[in-house]
């Protein structure tokens, strides 16, 4: 395998080390997975309109969010069951999200505990991904144990009242191998080797008690047992995004899940603008979806991200090289990040603005 240099060569890599199911949980996502391919397919139709003859001698990636100062606008995304990639699992991601002093955001349905990511990671940018489960109290004790164990911040999933419509979780469903679990519910992994579940898909009967009679109800009554700033993830339209502002919460993520929920939705890159328009610059707009590239991350900063999540990248990283491949991945985004800033005349992100990009006449092909 000659040197890794994109986030494509590493994908490849994780690819070989993976094991064929794992490796689909991971890339796919809902039925023809086309929203999955247009999440990264629409980045290609924007263009970069850089200036020259500008002072990019000093360049300068922080970003400021809920009072604390972060290095780069590129954080990790909440992805499940990390420990399946590799054996340093949620606890090595958060620590190369540590080294580059950005946000390492844990989901509900990790493979570590709360307790245990914040203990091994600490010092840590950490954010808790939690969902509404149909037993509320547990949705509340996981969010006490996030902010007891020092998380800076809630972030909410609204997209997902059911899991989407994955084909491998129909045809070959991953099994939870028994060295692992969902730390963060004994009680569910205690019973998962019993026979009839064999044959089901890891993630039944934690997404089974994700609660679907939902509203904007339920993320004021989130917002009330809660002191930290709160999230909503899985925001696609200016509509919903109104509604977010007036339900209080204090930042959005624009997000699709990766295409993993509903096929045939927007690529998120193209929903991004109409929500930072309706939003106004009351609360922070952050996204994720499709970015494998630095100049994603310029194009989703310059249509108004405040920052961006990425997902698969670090778990194709763990998969390549634990830690050390989750800090190549976020290496190798930075790097190329800076340079599209430098070359853009943008030495700082508040430089970066709308005028910067363009919709191009024919989608760009890669070599
Ligand atoms: C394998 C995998 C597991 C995920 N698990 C979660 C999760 O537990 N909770 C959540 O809110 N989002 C989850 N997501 C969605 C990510 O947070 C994020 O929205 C998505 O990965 C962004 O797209 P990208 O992978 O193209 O960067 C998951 C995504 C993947 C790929
Ligand atoms: C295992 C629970 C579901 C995680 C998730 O949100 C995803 O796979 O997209």
């Amino acid at each position: 395998m000659p040197k890794i240099s994109s986030i494509k060569d590493l994908q490849e890599a994780a690819k070989e080390k993976l094991s064929k199911g794992t490796y689909e949980y991971y890339t796919y996502g809902a039925q023809d997975m086309l929203t999955t391919s247009e999440n990264c397919a629409a980045f290609d139709r924007i263009q970069i309109r850089p200036r020259v003859l500008r002072d990019v001698s000093k360049m300068d990636t922080r970003v400021k969010l809920f009072g604390r100062t972060l290095d780069s606008p590129i954080f990790v995304a909440a992805t499940a069951l990390q420990r399946l990639a590799h054996a340093d699992g949620e606890v090595g991601a958060a620590r190369a999200a540590r080294r580059r002093n950005v946000v390492y955001s844990l989901s509900t349905f990790s493979t570590s505990s709360i307790e245990e990511v914040a203990k091994e990671s600490r010092n840590a940018n950490l954010w808790f991904q939690v969902s509404f489960f149909k037993d509320k109290n547990l949705t509340l004790s996981l969010i006490e144990r996030a902010e007891r164990a020092g998380f800076a911040a809630i972030i909410v999933t609204v997209d997902m009242p059911y899991s989407g419509r994955r084909l491998p979780d129909i045809r070959n469903p991953l099994t939870v191998p028994p060295h692992l679990s969902f730390s963060n519910f004994e009680p569910v992994s205690q019973s998962k080797h019993t026979d009839q579940e064999e044959d089901e898909w890891i993630g039944h009967h934690v997404v089974n008690g994700v609660e679907a009679n939902l509203s904007w109800d339920s993320v004021t009554w989130l917002k009330r047992h809660t002191r930290l700033p709160l999230l909503t993830k899985g925001i696609l339209t200016p509509e919903d995004a109104r509604l977010a502002v007036a339900a209080g919460v204090d930042g959005i993520i624009v997000s699709n899940h990766g295409g993993r929920q509903l096929d045939s939705v927007s690529a998120t890159i193209e929903s991004l603008a109409d929500v930072v328009d309706a939003v106004q610059g009351k609360i922070p707009v952050l996204f994720d979806g499709g970015v494998r590239r630095g100049t994603d991350v310029f194009k989703a900063m310059a249509l108004g991200a405040t920052a961006v999540f990425v997902g698969r990248p670090n778990l194709y990283g763990l998969a390549y090289n634990g830690e050390a491949g989750v800090n190549l991945a976020l290496d190798i985004l930075n790097e190329e990040f800076t340079l599209a800033m430098a070359l853009s005349g943008c030495p700082s992100l508040k430089d970066i603005n709308r005028t910067y990009v363009q919709h191009a006449l024919a989608p760009l092909s890669r070599l």
